[in-house]
């Protein structure tokens, strides 16, 4: 599968996965839960990726860390779906930043205000 389809396959699935019952479903239990308990899981796996960052710079196996990032990113994925977005519109966003230096990007917002 390609990096694409992953994620567009994973965007189906969350979609789908809103209508099924809690005790059937991650997802859905996480829907049920509402955003707060979404947001806090978000911040939680952010805090796990941080951390997995530190353990991880004095180690060659980066499994771990890669890991708790997957978690982060579904976890937002979730958000997302929840608030009735997905990440196509993310890496639509990130599309139209391709190219475009972050340092530029922002020199461009200080000069409009
Ligand atoms: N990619 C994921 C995925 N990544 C992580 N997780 C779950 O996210 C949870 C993360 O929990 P934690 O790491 O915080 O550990 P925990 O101890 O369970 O946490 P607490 O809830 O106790 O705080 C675990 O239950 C993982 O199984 C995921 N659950 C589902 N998916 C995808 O979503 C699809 C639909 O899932 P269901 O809705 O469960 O059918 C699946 O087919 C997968 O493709």
């Amino acid at each position: 599968m390609t990096t694409d389809s992953i994620l567009d396959e994973l965007t189906r699935l969350i979609a789908a996965r809103r209508q099924a019952e809690p005790d059937d479903s991650y997802v859905a239990s996480l829907h049920a839960a509402g955003l707060n308990r979404i947001l806090e899981k978000v911040g939680e796996e952010a805090t796990e990726v941080i951390i997995a960052a530190k353990d991880t710079a004095a180690d060659a196996d980066r499994s771990a860390l890669v890991a708790e990032v997957a978690d982060l990113w579904f976890h937002c994925m979730v958000m997302l779906s929840h608030l009735d977005t997905d990440a196509g519109a993310v890496m639509e966003c990130l599309q139209q930043r391709l190219g475009l230096s972050g340092h530029a990007e922002k020199a461009s917002r200080s000069d409009a205000h």
